[in-house]
Order: C-alpha cells, then sequence, then structure tokens
C-alpha cells in the first residue's frame, strides 16, 4: 500500500476549472472519503488518480513515484490501483471466480498461487460459497463484493471507490458499508471512496477532504468536521445544525471568546480571535422556559428515540432535538452552550441561510 499524494492539482474543461490547485495527502492505509456537492470534481480526483484523465497542472504521486504531471503519465494499467465502480463492472460471461481471478491471470500469476489468492479473496468478502456463480445469479451487494475481491486480489497499491453503494437499498447500504470497514480493516488498503452521502462518509473514513467548486474547503477527522468546521460551508453542509452571524464583544480567554450570538452573549470554542459566524449543532441547544432567547417551533420530526425541532429565533432557524413531541408554533426558550466559532469573511448571507437546513 502506498502513499498518495496530489500537488497543485488542477483539470480544466472548456477552459472551466473541474479541480482547482487541490493540495492533499492519503496516508500510506488511510480511508479518505471525498464529500461534496454535484459537480464539485469528485469524480474528476478519481478519475485523474486512476489514468483515465490527465492533469492541465500539477502532479500525483502514488508511493513516492510521479505517476501524472508535466514530463510524466503513467498509464492506468501500469499504476497497480484497484478501482470499484458503482455499476460493479463485472465481466458477465464469467464466474465469480472467474472475474476475481482475471486481475492475476492478466499478471500472469501462476494457477496454484491464483487460487490460493482467489479462495482467500473470496473468503475475506463472505463469497466463498458464491464461486461458481455467475453475475446475474447475484444481489447487487453480493456484486459489489465480488467488485472488492477482485480489487484485493492484486494487492494494489491504492483502491478508489466510486459511490459503489449507490445502487443499493437503504439497508443493504448499512452492511455494505460494514463491509468496506471490515475489508479496510483486514487489508490496511489507502482508499479513495467518492460519496455524497455524508452519513456514509462520516461513518466510514478516516478523514473526509470536503469539496467545493474544484477546491477542498477542509480535510480532517469525521468529529472534527462536525466539531469544528472551517468556513460556512462546511459547517451547512456536514451534519445539522444552524450557521449564524456573530458579533465580537471584545472579552476572550484561551481557546474561547465572547460573542453575540442571536442578541445573547455566549462563551464559544473558537480557533481564531475575530470569529465572524458560529455553528451551533442542534447538541449546543437546551430548551426551557425560563432562557432569555425566545423562539418558535415551526417543525417537528420524529427520529426514532427523539424529535427533530426546527426553531425560528428571531429569523434564524435554529435546529434541536427533543425528548417530546412539540406543537407547531408553540414558544420555547433557548439557551446555547459551547458553539463552534469561526472566521469566514466570504461568507455571503443568503448562501449561509441556503446552507442552513430548515
Ligand atoms: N468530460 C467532461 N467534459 C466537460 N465537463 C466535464 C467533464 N467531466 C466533468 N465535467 C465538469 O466538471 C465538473 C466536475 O465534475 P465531476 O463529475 O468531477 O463532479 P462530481 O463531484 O463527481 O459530481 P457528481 O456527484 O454529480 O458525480 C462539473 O461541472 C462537470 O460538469
Amino acid at each position: 500500500m502506498a502513499e498518495l499524494k496530489f500537488s497543485n492539482l488542477t483539470k480544466r474543461f472548456d477552459g472551466i476549472p473541474a479541480l482547482d490547485g487541490i493540495d492533499a495527502t492519503i496516508g500510506s492505509g488511510e480511508f479518505v472519503a471525498l464529500l461534496g456537492p454535484s459537480g464539485c470534481g469528485k469524480t474528476t480526483l478519481l478519475r485523474l488518480t486512476a489514468g483515465f484523465e490527465q492533469p492541465d497542472e500539477g502532479e500525483i504521486h502514488l508511493g513516492g513515484d510521479t505517476v501524472a504531471g508535466a514530463s510524466r503519465f503513467v498509464p492506468p494499467e501500469a499504476r497497480e490501483i484497484g478501482i470499484v465502480f458503482q455499476s460493479y463492472a463485472l465481466w458477465p460471461h464469467k464466474s465469480v471466480s472467474g472475474n476475481v481471478s482475471y486481475p492475476l491471470e492478466v499478471r500472469r500469476i501462476p494457477r496454484k498461487e491464483r487460487e490460493a489468492r482467489v479462495a482467500e479473496a473470496l473468503e475475506l468478502t463472505g463469497l466463498r460459497d458464491f464461486a461458481d456463480r455467475m453475475p446475474s445469479q447475484l444481489s447487487g451487494g453480493q456484486r459489489q463484493r465480488v467488485a472488492l475481491a477482485r480489487c484485493l486480489v492484486f494487492e494494489p497499491r491504492a483502491v478508489l471507490l466510486d459511490e459503489p453503494l449507490a445502487n443499493l437499498d437503504l439497508a443493504l447500504r448499512s452492511s455494505m458499508q460494514d463491509v468496506f470497514s471490515m475489508f479496510h480493516r483486514r487489508t490496511g488498503a489507502t482508499m479513495l471512496y467518492v460519496t455524497h452521502d455524508q452519513s456514509e462518509a462520516l461513518a466510514l473514513a478516516d478523514r473526509v477532504a470536503v469539496m467545493e467548486a474544484g477546491r477542498i474547503r477542509q480535510f480532517a477527522a469525521p468529529e472534527v468536521l462536525y466539531r469544528e468546521p472551517a468556513d460556512c460551508f462546511v459547517a451547512g453542509f456536514v451534519g445539522d445544525g444552524a450557521v449564524v452571524p456573530a458579533r465580537l464583544t471584545g472579552r476572550s480567554a484561551p481557546g474561547r471568546v465572547l460573542l453575540s450570538v442571536l442578541g445573547q452573549e455566549v462563551w464559544c470554542r473558537s480557533a481564531t480571535a475575530t470569529p465572524s459566524h458560529v455553528s451551533i449543532r442542534p447538541e449546543a441547544i437546551t430548551l426551557s422556559d425560563d432562557a432569555k432567547l425566545r423562539s418558535r417551533i415551526t417543525g417537528c420530526t420524529y427520529l426514532g428515540g427523539r424529535f427533530r425541532l426546527v426553531l425560528d429565533a428571531g429569523g434564524e432557524a435554529l435546529v434541536a432535538f427533543a425528548h417530546r413531541r412539540a406543537a407547531i408554533g408553540e414558544t420555547v426558550g433557548v439557551s446555547i452552550a459551547d458553539p463552534w466559532a469561526f472566521c469566514d469573511p466570504d461568507a455571503d448571507t443568503l448562501m449561509v441561510q441556503a446552507l442552513t437546513r430548515a
């Protein structure tokens, strides 16, 4: 397994950048998810890594070798990268073991070793009893396992996964997430996983690169993205809650700053002395009758075990969790504790409102 590194990676289509100066390093054995809205460049980054496209600027390094750059381009088949597609891309006329064996046949691995490696890969992906089936005789989840086994069998330097669960139903998606986690633990593979499903990205990845308009907005562990979003886009795109503007009061302490938020003074966690916005997750909100900040309940959805409330607090939409159903139109007091404050001078108010889920 190998480290994957992007340096100033840029790709334009008809002069418009699909990737705009990407700098990122994915450690050997790390599981990284690329998360972002449609058209942000996730698939383009994957295709450049696989070698299906050439960059206009910048370089890709795999295990210390330059595989794409101004003076060098290693073709896809020589990169030793495994790819798992949304559409499975299995050979329809080959059996499960025939599909898994194929990458070893291409590499002219002797038959005995080939059989042993195929058996191991089928065992690891829970397909031992399906070796002789044809792809048409398998479910979607089983087909995706074959695609994983086919990838695993030739011990690639990195594995790229392009929305591999997009064609599966909800129940199967979550059981396949367990399969991917197990696959990663057992193989220690360097994995780059494209998705626009944030729960999938947060559940599976060691780190998530949140992309927007061809750039990486933040590249961090899932819990860091949730607790300490870098800007309004990440705060609104990842996880639930609200993003609201805040005003400095002049008071601060190490790692904390006192801000005026919705007209209340609130101590906030922060890495900057001059924040402009706060991210208020539902867990940061407590509802009580006597809190000074008043809000009106505008939405109530049962999530199983708790309710998700949407509150209108002076024109800003907040999200809170509650243990009882609330009546729409009811007025409640809101206390905000320990939100995260950050500086985003580029944030435009309309975008913040659009990103904050109501
Ligand atoms: N072959 C191409 N020719 C022209 N434009 C392209 C081409 N491939 C991608 N693009 C453009 O580049 C941008 C990034 O596309 P990309 O497919 O990488 O996004 P994405 O994040 O994977 O989106 P999605 O989640 O919808 O798959 C988009 O604006 C897209 O229209």
